[in-house]
């Protein structure tokens, strides 16, 4: 025999009362033998307590009542549910007349939420051919007379139980109870309280010694956090008994403590369903314990208070706790989390939202004394806190989790475990739950780490590096368990959010859907309201303003990707204050396509220079698009401007291709790598020699476009004189003592021989030379594609990866 309980959301008119009596027929055409527990119908016990609290101000509560006699009515009209109906207009009129009510009447009245539940289901039953039985739980459960909360008298209720269940054939016959609603033992109606239906199926299924109890709820179970806050929650297929029952304590919604007790005295299962997907297996939860590691969950209580007591005077002195417990108890007031500094300087613990005042008030009283005596200074209470508990998770093992709240900028109010459990509990603010149980889970399952990318500059490099992402990120999933959550884009005009990830429409979307893009405070605020954690802001414009924006980003949160090279070429001090502010926030900067793209070049210095190695110069052709220029130009006979034009188009120039021209593009990259060996060099020390002849260098750049031709004799002349087997090449060195503060830094136009290395390089690549002390004459060479988008985007693509590899 299986007793089944219904909850009231599972009962609720539509679909869910019509799955409900699916379920039951299936379970009677099987000829399973099965009794039924029932909750009230929807939102059916707030409606009752609102009419009474209508009645009881003088309120209209007809209306609203007629509302709930029709929703009572709606799966059928042919139930009767006049007496119960007319009962209850006679209470309201009395609660109306006497502009109050008892706990009594409250009892009594909420109970027919459960009562008129009962007959619904019944009916319908026997509308279907089920010899169905309508059975009033006052008959059997038995309890003092404490309104709101009473104590069920165990041994009358179960020999109830016991006889009235004798005279049913299951076979034949299928009970349907109503949950939750007692009586006393002079007959009044009583609660046995909140998630009393749970309570009364699980009393039931002890006293009929049934195989299993299964409960129907709207979930598919009991998942790994609450998958309303966490989108990756994982289902978990089985608890033991003692794991549900600490996860029940832990504020888990779906369990309910005291209902798992009857269950774990008769060794019986509890299994969760989901009333909407009845094949699903749900939860089984029994006296088996699970797997060896034992189960990690992650469990919230919101709406929690955190009322804390402040005084020199506590110091040493004995039994402040005990008042404060004492006067907490007196007030009815549970105490959840407690924590007391060595100092005994102050006291915190944590209380419902709702206790908080009384909680307050209460040790008002107590230490009225001792704050005039100045022992105590403050009561105060911060409201807004949840407290999140991680079950099988103990202190030792809590370092990642803790570590990755603290780079999401979530600051714990209070961190607690517990000794013999394997738990840890922190007050956290409410308005950052969602993104701390997130980030928690995702460190403690490791599993989806959700990764928030922010694009800013969709253009050549940034339009393809999220054509690449979205193209990568099943595989990434897949592989890596990473998942790249593009949540915004932005051009230098609009920005288009979505925070389940942007899609391969993100073009059209951006047009269409795009919101004015006036600055990162848009950005920030909605990572914000949308709990994103681990964020990543992704520079891909080459906009001096995006580098503002650098320090306030870091101090939202986000860490940062960059192939602008502006922000590492601006002032020294800005240089510094942003290392400091991404040590300060713990943040990290990557920007390898700063210089040759693609290649592993910023990386390779960074080590050589971190281990000692003493870089004594970097020589080489450090753009890509002049390697092409002088390239093509050098090995055939074309016009100068021609292969220009080709450089463009090949997406290997700056946005502003004057920036290649006239060497500041080098001469960036260049005071890049010398700030990397911690010269001190400014962008104003560089000596560049400007390709483009003075006159042609103000105006606009579509002006300078239609003037290129201009350049065309400049080159051939410069080319023509060369000496024989002589090739043209642009290229950085940086030499001098560069051991000192300062390197020289030259960016100049030279001929070489073209057999040399430098002469041999072909298409648009890169080629460095990075001459140390170790390896002599001989320099460490790196050579390859040196611009394009398609490599610059993979790069920027490898830095993120690599973000995502570090404590975010
Ligand atoms: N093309 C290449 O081979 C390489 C390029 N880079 C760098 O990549 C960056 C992007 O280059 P491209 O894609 O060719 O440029 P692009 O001109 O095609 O795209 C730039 C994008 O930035 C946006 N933008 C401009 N100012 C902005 C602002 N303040 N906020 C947000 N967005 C803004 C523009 O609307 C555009 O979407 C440049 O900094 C460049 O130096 C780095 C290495 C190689
Ligand atoms: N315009 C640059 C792009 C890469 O940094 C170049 O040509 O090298």
């Amino acid at each position: 025999m299986k007793v089944l309980k219904f909850g009231g959301k599972s009962l609720a008119n539509g679909e869910g009362i019509k799955s409900v009596v699916s379920i039951l027929l299936n379970k009677i055409k099987s000829k399973e033998e099965i009794v039924v527990v029932v909750s009230a119908r929807g939102t059916a016990t707030d409606d009752l307590f609102e009419l009474l609290e209508r009645a009881k101000k003088g309120e209209d509560y007809q209306s609203a009542f007629e509302t709930f006699k029709n929703n009572q009515l709606e799966p059928f009209s042919t139930v009767d549910f006049s007496q119960e109906f007319s009962f209850l207009e006679k209470i309201f009129e009395g609660v109306n007349l006497l502009g109050d009510y008892s706990p009594k009447i409250k009892d009594l009245v909420t109970a027919y939420g459960e009562l008129l539940a009962g007959k619904t289901v019944t009916a319908l039953l026997k509308e279907n051919g089920v010899n169905a039985q309508y059975t009033d739980s006052r008959e059997l459960f038995k309890t003092d007379n404490v309104y709101g909360e009473a104590t069920l008298l165990e041994e009358i209720t179960e020999e109830n139980t016991k006889k009235y269940f004798k005279n049913i054939d299951l076979t034949t016959t299928v009970p349907v109870v109503t949950g939750f609603v007692g009586a006393s033992l002079e007959g009044e109606t009583t609660s046995i309280g909140n998630n009393g239906s749970n309570y009364s199926a699980s009393l039931i299924a002890g006293y009929l010694n049934a195989e299993e109890l299964e409960n129907y709820t709207i979930v598919s179970g009991i998942y790994t956090a609450n998958p309303l806050l966490v989108s990756n929650a994982q289902k978990i297929n089985h608890l033991s008994f003692n794991e549900a029952n600490e996860l029940a304590n832990l504020g888990d919604n779906v369990l309910d403590a005291k209902a798992i007790i009857p269950l774990v005295k008769k060794n019986i299962s509890l299994r969760i369903l989901n009333t909407f997907e009845p094949e699903s297996p749900g939860t089984l939860i029994n006296a088996e314990a699970s797997s060896k590691n034992g189960i990690k969950a992650i469990s919230v209580q919101e709406n929690m208070a955190l009322v804390s007591l402040e005084g020199r005077g506590l110091l040493g002195k004995v039994g402040i706790d005990a008042r404060l417990f004492a006067a907490l108890q007196k007030e009815n007031v549970s105490v959840g989390i407690i924590s007391q500094g060595s100092s005994e300087r102050g006291i915190s613990f944590v209380v419902n939202g709702k206790d908080a005042h009384k909680a307050k008030d209460a040790l008002g009283n107590e230490f009225n004394l001792d704050f005039l005596s100045n022992d105590i200074n403050r009561i105060s209470i911060t409201r807004g806190v949840a407290v999140v508990s991680i079950l099988g998770n103990s202190l030792s093992s809590f370092n990642t989790s803790y570590t990755a709240l603290v780079n999401n900028n979530i600051k714990p109010l209070l961190i607690n475990n517990t000794v013999t459990g394997n738990n840890v509990c922190l007050v956290i603010d409410n308005k950052e739950l969602r993104k701390a149980v997130n980030v928690m889970h995702g460190e403690i399952f490791g599993i989806a780490k959700k990764i928030n990318v922010a694009v800013f500059g969709v253009g050549l490099v940034g339009g393809t590096l999220i054509k690449q992402i979205l193209e990568s990120k099943e595989n990434i999933l897949k592989r890596k368990g990473i998942d790249l959550n593009v949540f915004a884009v932005a051009n230098s005009k609009k920005v288009y959010f979505n925070a389940d990830g942007i899609q391969a429409t993100w073009k059209q979307d951006l047009k269409e859907t795009g919101i004015p893009y006036k600055g990162i405070d848009a950005i920030v605020k909605y990572a914000k309201d949308h709990h994103l954690g681990n964020l990543i802001a992704v520079d891909n414009s080459a906009s001096a303003g995006m580098t503002e924006n650098y320090i306030p980003l870091i101090e939202s949160g986000f860490n940062l990707v960059s192939s602008n090279k502006i922000g590492n070429t601006k002032s020294l001090d800005f240089y510094h204050e942003l290392r400091l502010a991404l040590a300060q926030n713990r943040k990290q900067y990557l920007y390898e396509t700063n210089v040759g793209a693609g290649l592993p070049l910023i990386d390779t210095i960074k080590l050589m220079h971190a281990s000692g190695e003493n870089i004594t110069r970097i020589k080489g052709v450090f753009s890509g698009t002049l390697s092409y220029l002088f390239n093509n130009f050098s090995a055939k006979n074309v016009k100068f401007s021609e292969v220009l034009n080709e450089a463009a188009e090949q997406g290997f120039t700056e946005p502003d291709p004057r920036e290649d021209l006239n060497g500041n593009d080098v001469g960036r990259k260049l005071l890049i790598l010398a700030r990397e060996l911690d010269l001190q060099n400014e962008f104003s020390d560089v000596e560049i020699h400007n390709l483009i002849p003075e006159h042609l260098r103000d105006g606009d750049t579509a002006s300078f476009l239609s003037k290129l031709e201009e350049l065309d004799p400049i080159y051939q002349e410069i080319k023509d004189k060369q000496e024989p087997n002589h090739v043209l090449r642009y290229i950085g060195d940086l030499h001098g003592d560069l051991a000192s503060d300062k390197g020289i830094l030259e960016v100049k136009l030279v001929s070489v021989p073209r057999d040399s290395a430098l002469g041999q390089v072909k298409g648009a690549d890169s080629i460095f030379e990075i001459y140390t002390e170790s390896y002599g004459d001989q320099p460490v060479v790196i050579q390859g594609a040196g611009a394009g988008a398609n490599v610059t985007a993979r790069g920027v693509f490898g830095d993120i990866m690599r973000l995502t590899e570090l404590e975010l």
